[in-house]
């Protein structure tokens, strides 16, 4: 099933709404033990990339009760057939399943208790908790320390931000994990090197999207990808009964679809999600790279990094009466998600109007005008989505309603217990969640002409394989199998021994793909996620303390002003920052207004100067645009948004 990645979370807090300012911008095996019949992402053991997660400081988000949930049909075999590599092979390595597949690069850290208060200590830099035993075929996760295996540095940096007073689950090292075992000599050598994968399959490649999966907590993301992924073929019949069983055995029966996505323990004991997991699907006309990100406030940093590496977006918002409110209230991860998504460079949003199913039939098409009635508004004129770029479409994640099919046409059941749940939506004719995939009209750049840029957001080995594993997005340029790379900022060499975009081998990949690359010449603990790959060849980034940015103040109280300290985000990285000048505020029409404003209010766009206190590999929006986005966060509250527009030293 799907990947992990990261996992950083810390506290969310509410702000309003925000402003037009970047509307220029057009461990395991997660399937659990019985994946043999599911395609499966090859099993990682490796460590979680970030830290030991720190306990959330809000007050915890309750285990989740079921939504009302109509019946729930048995899952039956999907019309499409089982992916290509799903149902056939009964080794785990070949395979690429939605959630079940890696271990999460940080999973086997047990995440604290949503209910726990955060420690007062400087939770990161203690030894995590020691991790569960791994289920067979999962990573068992690393005792060790994260800060251990960061550069003096990089302790260094740490240690001051935090005694700046920044919360220690903000400074994410972005250091990659490794056991102990796997510092001791696993990585990869020249000697390791055993022939290359066989080549890549010819023949045109479908356009590749990353779509990250993003709403309220409960709004019902992962139910919603993992039936979709059900349906798909992407996850077999056997291992869906299996979840079926086992949440079932748990008392979260209406959990099943979600298991496929949440793969950790604690995510389907909690029946919330916590960590961003990874799957793939195809469509006619799409290669699609999902990112499942947690709703909750807690997790919002994990949603970030998602976010960051998508040109798409799925937002889910609870048609429930009083749940869609809630989640779009100025407190709700609706809109800061829409807010954020956009900021990092998202471009394009399906709403998926979920649980539409609890709606009486004959109220059902009034609750979905009155959903899209109060959120156009917002999307367009306040986020910036161009109206073009943002479709509405009723679904049930649970009953599988307008996913990859409507819902079947009402019909007299012939029996009671046989009896399907009712079409509450037969007024809808528009497109399902899969024909507005399928037709995303993207327009993006593919920056190939520029120099290789590769944003990491994982490292990970492979049992019994040479080389390390890398994934992350080419933001700009092409990389090649054979090529010699460098790893920025620290600048350690590394060569490309192959290439997998969406789990099939290729000898290149090229701006915008999301790939995984195997790297050789090069020791985990040299690379990590957030660090940037270049070509060897060509002028690598170049890593920055001071740089101009023009950013859209979030912040509530007190408003961002010179000296305000915040965190970073960008891409998989994150850095402690002053913002250190304050130039103008910006117009709506981008001109330049106020000189030196004392202040900015929340809504104010303005040009701003940040000081990092590390190193931090940036580039200009204009050219690698993902890799000049960034958030700003401020004691669990997203403070500001924004784009690099000059870098300076
Ligand atoms: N009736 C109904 N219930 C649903 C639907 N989709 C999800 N649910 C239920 O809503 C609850 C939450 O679903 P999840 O998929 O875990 O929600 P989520 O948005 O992924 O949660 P987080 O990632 O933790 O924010 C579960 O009980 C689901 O069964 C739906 O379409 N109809």
């Amino acid at each position: 099933m799907a990947s992990r990645h990261r996992n950083i979370h810390i506290d969310e807090d509410d702000y309003d709404d925000g402003d037009d300012y970047s509307s220029s911008e057009d461990d395991y095996v997660a399937g659990g033990d019985d994946d043999d019949d599911v395609p499966v992402k090859p099993s990682r053991p490796t460590p979680p990339s970030k830290p030991p997660t720190p306990a959330p400081k809000a007050p915890t988000p309750p285990s989740k009760a079921s939504t009302p949930a109509p019946k729930v049909p048995t899952p039956k075999p999907s019309a499409a057939k089982p992916a290509s590599k799903a149902a056939q092979t009964p080794a785990k390595a070949s395979m690429a399943p939605p959630a079940a597949s890696r271990p999460p690069s940080k999973p086997a850290t047990p995440t604290p208790a949503k209910s726990t208060p955060p420690p007062a200590s400087p939770a990161v830099l203690m030894p995590p908790s020691p991790a569960p035993a791994p289920a067979p075929g999962k990573s068992a996760g690393l005792p060790t320390s994260a800060l251990a295996r960061c550069s003096l540095v990089e302790q260094q940096q740490h240690q001051a931000a935090i005694d700046a007073g920044f919360a220690p689950a903000e400074l994410g090292t972005g250091r990659a994990e490794a056991s102990p075992d796997i510092l001791s000599g696993v990585a990869s050598s020249p000697a390791d090197i055993s022939p290359p994968p066989p080549p890549p399959p010819t023949g045109p490649l479908k356009e590749g999207v990353n779509l990250v999966i993003i709403g309220h907590v409960d709004a019902g993301k992962s139910t919603l990808m993992g039936h979709f992924l059900y349906l798909m073929g992407q996850v077999s019949q056997k291992v869906m009964h299996k979840y079926e069983k086992e949440s079932r055995e748990m008392g979260k029966g209406s959990f099943a679809y979600a298991w496929v996505m949440d793969s950790h323990a604690e995510e389907r004991e909690r029946g919330v999600t916590m960590d961003v997991s990874t799957a793939f699907f195809e469509t006619a006309n799409k290669r699609v790279t999902v990112l499942d990100t947690p709703g909750h406030a807690d997790f919002v940093p994990n949603m970030i990094s998602g976010a960051a590496q998508a040109d798409a977006a799925v937002l889910v918002v609870d048609a429930v009466p009083g749940a869609f409110e809630a989640g779009f209230h100025s407190s709700g991860q609706t809109r800061e998600h829409a807010l954020l998504a956009k900021g990092l460079g998202v471009s394009h949003l399906l709403v998926a109007v979920n649980k539409i199913d609890t709606v009486p039939a004959d109220r059902s098409e009034e609750r979905f005008k009155e959903i899209v009635t109060g959120m156009r508004p917002f999307l367009t004129a306040q986020v910036g989505f161009a109206p073009g770029a943002l479709q509405f479409i009723p679904v049930s994640g649970l009953l599988g309603w307008n996913l990859k099919e409507p819902p079947p046409r009402p019909r007299p059941p012939p029996r009671e217990e046989d009896a399907e749940p009712e079409n509450t939506i037969a007024w809808y004719h528009g497109p399902t969640l899969l024909q507005a995939i399928d037709t995303l009209a993207l327009a993006r750049q593919r920056r190939v002409d520029l120099p290789l840029r590769l944003s990491i957001s994982d490292v990970y080995l492979r049992p019994n394989q040479p080389g390390l594993v890398v994934s992350g997005r080419v933001e700009g340029g092409i990389v090649r199998q054979g090529e010699q790379l460098i790893a920025a900022p620290a600048g350690h060499p590394a060569t490309v021994r192959a290439i997998e975009l969406n789990e099939r081998p290729a000898g290149m990949a090229q701006c915008g793909d999301h790939v995984e690359v195997v790297l050789t010449g090069i020791e985990i603990n040299r690379i990590a996620a957030g660090d940037v790959l270049c070509g060897a060849g060509a002028p690598p980034i170049r890593p920055v303390l001071r740089f101009e940015a023009q950013i859209l103040a979030l912040a509530v109280a007190p408003p961002l002003m010179r000296g305000t300290q915040a965190v970073l985000y960008v891409q998989s990285r994150t850095e402690a920052v002053t913002i250190t000048r304050l130039i103008h505020t910006l117009d709506k029409q981008g001109a330049p207004a106020k000189k030196n404003p004392r202040l900015l209010p929340r809504g104010t766009t303005a040009l701003v100067e940040i000081t990092a206190r590390g190193p931090i590999c940036l580039e200009l929006a204009a050219q690698y645009r993902q890799l000049g986005r960034f958030v700003l966060r401020q004691g669990g509250q997203s403070v500001g948004a924004g784009i690099v527009s000059k870098l300076l030293a």
